[in-house]
């Protein structure tokens, strides 16, 4: 009979958030157990941020293909052992190689270990299991043997003509860097332009780089069979092909979890573990963080989530982590980043009350400097002039929005946002210009010109 082990927490899965949790409940005091599949880290370390980021880097530098793989298998290196079983066993959590699955709403069980089965009985637990990328039901595409993020990192050579199916941020980031790496890319996206989640000039500039840089762009394609070497779309569009890359979305990583066992509820249309606004499940004791819950598909949001998540279990602190004014980059050149709401969301929700401001670069000095005006800054501004979301896209666009970021959450109006001086010249310079225009543009109404003339007339009269 295998003992029944206790612990405070048991968190199932070891990427941005499973990592994040069980710090987190280590250094509150808990006595924590982590189970991780495979070498903790999760998509972001090994097939995700890291070295997408590290294979941008590379591409950006010219860096022939295999030189940019081996920069990719450094930059994994040197982070993996931040995330590693001996560093988190150093900071206090339990770490245990396998996969976990609920066995009843208090109780799971860790298959694959050293030690066989371990059974562990559970005050609170945090599903943290993360998602994968899921293909889209198109006839003959899976025998087509398709790459995804998951497996893209394996070929020793440029795949020739690659077609990447979807236009979001992987579709994007990963199309430039091949392209870039001597690949001939076509980016293929179903909505009417690339990153259709973003401002709609954000993906109309990055079609028009990515062409520059010599990909084929296709929006509006859906496609609807795969045959030998080729996906054909609707309205007879036929896209002849090498290799096939598919990034149209991913799926929360929830079977075989055992959730029925354990009370947990998942939403009816994609299977994600549902949670309320402190991330508990529909079991009370167990908590769900990241990409699992369908909330999250960053790894920064994932590892707020987990640190609120353990926080409320363990010490009953309703501090729910703040997302709507979490920030996010597609690491493109240009960079688009984006805090709070678009344009048109912010249109939709407050109507007449919204204002936009757009700047482009060719009036931000370093910009024209760069010979980098392609890009601009969108301040999207709600009632009482409160600054409600933005878009930077320029080189670094994801250094810019951070500062953005705190005005969303701390509900700044561009006035007060205008007050702190920024540095010259940067590209942060943009979305400054913006909120200053904005600025002058309430001087400029009739009640406040008024009372600025009348001030000056007495001025002119005291001081003469
Ligand atoms: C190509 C690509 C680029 C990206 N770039 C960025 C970026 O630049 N910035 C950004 O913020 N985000 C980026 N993301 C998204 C980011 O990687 C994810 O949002 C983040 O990793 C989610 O963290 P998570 O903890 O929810 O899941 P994961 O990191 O996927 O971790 C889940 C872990 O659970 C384990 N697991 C699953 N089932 C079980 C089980 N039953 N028992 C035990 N363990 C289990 C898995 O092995 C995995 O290690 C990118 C993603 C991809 C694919
Ligand atoms: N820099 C970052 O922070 C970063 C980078 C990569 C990924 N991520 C996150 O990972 C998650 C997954 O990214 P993703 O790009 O795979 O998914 P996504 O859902 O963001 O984008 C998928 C794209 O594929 C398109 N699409 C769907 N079905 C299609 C079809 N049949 N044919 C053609 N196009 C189709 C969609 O319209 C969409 O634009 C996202 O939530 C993203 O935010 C973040």
């Amino acid at each position: 009979m295998v003992p029944v082990e206790r612990y405070d927490v048991v968190v199932a899965g070891g990427g941005s958030a499973g990592l994040t949790g069980a710090r987190a409940a280590a250094r509150l005091g808990a006595r924590v157990l982590l189970a991780e599949v495979n070498e903790p880290g999760g998509d972001c370390l090994w097939t995700g941020c890291v070295p997408s980021k590290a294979l941008l880097h590379a591409a950006a530098r010219g860096e022939d293909f295999g030189a940019a793989m081996a920069q990719v298998r450094r930059a994994v290196a040197a982070i993996a052992p931040h995330d590693s079983a001996r560093a988190l066993e150093a900071q206090g959590v339990a770490v245990v190689r396998g996969r976990a699955r609920f066995t009843g709403p208090r109780t799971l069980e860790i298959e694959g270990g050293e030690e066989g089965i371990r059974r562990v009985r559970f005050r609170y637990a945090l599903i943290a299991t993360g998602s994968a990328p899921s293909l889209p039901p198109v006839p003959g595409l899976a025998g087509a043997g398709p790459l995804t993020s998951d497996t893209v990192w394996e070929p020793a050579e440029p795949p020739e003509r690659l077609v990447v199916l979807g236009g979001g941020p992987i579709g994007c980031e990963l199309g430039q860097a091949f392209a870039r790496l001597g690949a001939r890319v076509t980016v293929a996206e179903m909505a009417d332009r690339l990153l259709p989640r973003e401002e709609p000039a954000a993906g109309e500039l990055l079609r028009e780089r990515l062409e520059g840089e010599g990909v084929t762009v296709l929006t509006g394609f859906r496609a609807e069979r795969v045959t030998a070497g080729e996906v054909h779309g609707a309205g007879g569009r036929v896209l002849p092909f090498g290799r096939l890359l598919v990034t149209t979305g991913r799926t929360a990583n929830t079977s075989g979890l055992g959730l029925a066992a354990a009370g947990v509820a998942v939403t009816g249309r994609d299977g994600e573990v549902r949670v309320d606004s402190r991330l508990r499940t529909a079991n009370r004791r167990i908590y769900a963080a990241g990409d699992v819950t369908g909330r999250s598909a960053f790894t920064h949001t994932a590892g707020a989530q987990a640190a609120a998540a353990v926080t409320h279990a363990l010490l009953g602190l309703r501090r729910g982590p703040d997302l709507t004014a979490a920030p996010w980059v597609t690491f493109t050149d240009p960079e688009v980043a984006r805090v709070g709401m678009s344009a048109a969301q912010a249109r939709e929700k407050y109507g007449e009350r919204a204002r936009v401001r757009v700047l482009s670069h060719e009036r931000v000095d370093r910009a024209v400097a760069d010979g980098r005006t392609d890009g601009f800054a969108t301040l999207v501004i709600g009632p009482g002039g409160r600054i409600v979301g933005a878009t930077v896209v320029a080189p670094r666009a994801g250094e810019t929005i951070a500062h953005l970021a705190t005005a969303v959450r701390l509900r700044w109006t561009a006035g007060e946002y205008a007050k702190t001086v920024h540095p010259y010249p940067t590209y942060a310079d943009g979305p400054w210009q913006a909120a200053l225009e904005e600025v002058y543009a309430s001087l400029a109404s009739p009640g406040t010109r008024r009372a600025t003339i009348a001030l000056l007339a007495l001025r002119r009269a005291l001081h003469r």
